[in-house]
């Protein structure tokens, strides 16, 4: 997905008016695993706004831990253990090889791992379906291959939150000693060495540092930069609410400016396709001359090359690296040798109190997972029965991509009212698809039905829904964007078109890529537009008109086979009678 201008201010256009008539919806219990453990979920009216039937159960009830076998592959704190130990028997085995790993795995129901053990799709295959459950005892599963667990049945659950404030000390102190040599200082006084010209550090107070991702982590480092260090805090996150951010005194800024700006940069986004990278030659050339980098998110965010090139040549002064794009790195990393870069291997979560935390919240969650209970803190995809998927295909392909053209209207979608016109309808998969279009895109977290309503509660994310009666399963579905914007999607011949934007009537394909804008309504627009894709040699699938009265404002929505350049995009939108216009990729 992608997005050239965030902000869609269709504010004055929509007028959209929705019947308070509800449905009642019909009681119904769906299953949602395949496998061992069916889970089953039972909802009635009202249940599914008011209730979050993600319970996570503390029973210790042992009647059926008999057979559980759980493997722990890494080190996990003795509370977490001992949890788990009342529920099954627990076998430590640490630096398995992935072939002993591949080995121990058909006689386990629960695997429990960190960041070391690669959990591929060669485990899930040796498993031979025993594996129910794997636990990530901490935040990044980017170890763990969610498609190939989803497709064996298994659950993956992790623990978010209790390393955050670990991670956030991590990338303070990182900041602290990088400015102040610590390090280096430390290794050459043990070299016998008293070298105080060489290790004149910089101060930290009234310097900027700029947070890359103000999410969990993120925001307790902002918060301590600015009220311990005294320092000027921005941040940047597409996706971000500006209210949490002045909060605590901090700006959202845009990428570019936020790292052109800051003498320190650190670095809190996931590692996700959009993040691989994402500092490389071209930003470094960006950032103020001699600024300073401290990365204890992933390394993979990084081109590690362009930095080493970066500190060679002076544009980045110093780099504290707590992560790498290989763990552990080579033993001759260029990166780790050089005499501007601190590193330290992967400590941000480590803590004692945060391994403690990490240990009974993946415990409790692996517990309640082998129990066959929903877990909130479950992150692979469910295995929704055939029947249900069926039914409800079409609409979930729908769901999903509103919650994407969502989004990517208007940045801050955190208000979204679903109106759904509906014959009959338990909404929640659609639900759940809908927040997944909204969330995924801009987060490392895997949604599904099962921890949809928890994420969007985490994010902030408010979902309310309506159902008004409707005549087929479903006749359509709205999304009113932070009392912005709405869109409004049916199934049209088997696919999810776009039906409606504010007062708009349109019929969109939702589907590839979409150029979407408002523009006065006046002779020769369609061949000026046409012309410059043409020039830029773009090639139009379909293009569809919407308008409420001759010569006003009329909504455009081209599907183009290529992605425009942005230098095609701001030709267009620098026509004087366009407005408001945004490249969706769906
Ligand atoms: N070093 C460690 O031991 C350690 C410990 C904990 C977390 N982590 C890592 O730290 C990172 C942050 O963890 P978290 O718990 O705060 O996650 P989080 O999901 O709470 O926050 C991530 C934030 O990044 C934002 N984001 C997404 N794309 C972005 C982009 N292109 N630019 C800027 N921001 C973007 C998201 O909107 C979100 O707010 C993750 O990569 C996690 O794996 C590392
Ligand atoms: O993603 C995480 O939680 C951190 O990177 C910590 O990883 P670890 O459990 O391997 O220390």
């Amino acid at each position: 997905m992608a997005c050239t201008k965030a902000t869609f201010t269709f504010s004055q256009y929509c007028s959209d008016r929705c019947s308070s008539s509800r449905r009642r919806r019909r009681a119904s219990a769906v299953s949602f695993f395949n496998g061992n453990s069916v889970m089953r979920l039972s909802s009635h009216r009202g249940a599914l706004l008011t209730n979050n039937v993600l319970e996570t159960s503390k029973s210790k009830d042992k009647s059926s831990s008999n057979n559980n076998i759980i493997l722990v592959s890494e080190k996990l704190g003795e509370a977490g253990l001992k949890v788990l130990r009342e529920w099954g028997d627990v076998e430590c085995a640490y630096d398995l090889s992935p072939e002993e790993l591949c080995s121990k795995i058909s006689c386990c129901d629960a695997l429990i791992v960190r960041s070391a053990t690669k959990v591929t799709r060669e485990v899930f295959q040796a498993s031979k379906g025993r594996l129910k459950v794997v636990g990530r005892a901490g935040v990044g599963i980017d170890n763990v291959d969610l498609q190939a667990a989803t497709e064996f049945g298994c659950i993956v659950v992790n623990a978010p939150t209790s390393n955050t404030v670990a991670a956030a000390e991590l990338a303070i102190a990182h900041l602290a000693a990088m400015a102040r040599n610590v390090a280096r200082a430390d290794a050459s006084m043990k070299a016998s060495k008293w070298e105080r010209n060489k290790y004149v550090g910089v101060s930290m107070v009234g310097k900027t540092v700029a947070i890359m991702g103000f999410g969990k982590v993120g925001y307790e480092v902002a918060r301590r930069a600015k009220a311990a260090l005294g320092m000027n805090v921005v941040a940047h996150d597409p996706y971000a609410s500006a209210d949490r951010a002045s909060a605590i005194g901090v700006h959202l800024v845009s990428f570019d400016e936020a790292i052109s700006n800051a003498d320190f940069i650190s670095l809190h986004m996931p590692l996700i396709p959009s993040t691989h990278k994402i500092f490389n030659h071209t930003s470094f050339a960006k950032m103020k001359r001699g600024a300073r980098i401290i990365n204890v998110a992933r390394g993979g965010v990084i081109d590690e090359d362009d930095l080493v090139r970066a500190l060679d040549d002076g544009t980045v002064a110093e780099a504290a690296l707590d992560v790498f794009t290989e763990e552990p790195p080579a033993k001759d990393s260029k990166l780790v040798k050089h005499e501007k870069v601190t590193v330290t291997p992967h400590l941000g979560g480590s803590t004692k109190e945060a391994q403690e935390g990490v240990a009974i919240e993946i415990a409790e969650a692996v517990m309640g997972a082998l129990k066959g209970e929903l877990s909130a803190r479950a992150v692979n995809a469910p295995a929704v029965p055939t029947e249900l998927v069926a039914e409800l295909a079409p609409y979930v392909v729908l769901a999903e991509k509103l919650g994407r053209v969502a989004v990517q209207l208007v940045s801050e979608s955190r208000d979204v009212k679903v109106v759904y016109r509906s014959a009959d309808l338990d909404t929640r998969l659609l639900r759940a698809m809908i927040i997944k279009g909204l969330i995924e895109p801009t987060s490392n977290s895997a949604i599904n039905l099962v921890n949809a309503d928890f994420i969007a509660k985490e994010k902030g994310v408010r979902i309310s829904e309506e159902i008004i009666a409707g005549v087929e399963l479903i006749d359509s579905i709205q999304l009113q964007i932070s009392n912005v914007i709405s869109i409004e999607g049916k199934v049209k011949y088997g696919s999810p078109h776009l039906t409606r934007v504010g007062s708009f009537d349109v019929d969109v394909s939702l589907e590839g890529n979409l150029i979407l804008y408002r523009q006065v309504d006046q002779p020769g627009m369609i061949g000026r537009v046409g012309t410059i894709l043409g020039q830029h040699n773009i090639n139009v699938s379909f293009m569809s008109l919407g308008r409420t009265c001759r010569r006003k404002m009329a909504i455009v929505a081209i599907g183009v086979d290529e992605e425009p350049s942005k230098e095609a995009l701001q030709h267009i939108g620098s026509l004087p009678a366009i407005q408001d216009l945004v490249f969706l990729k769906l």
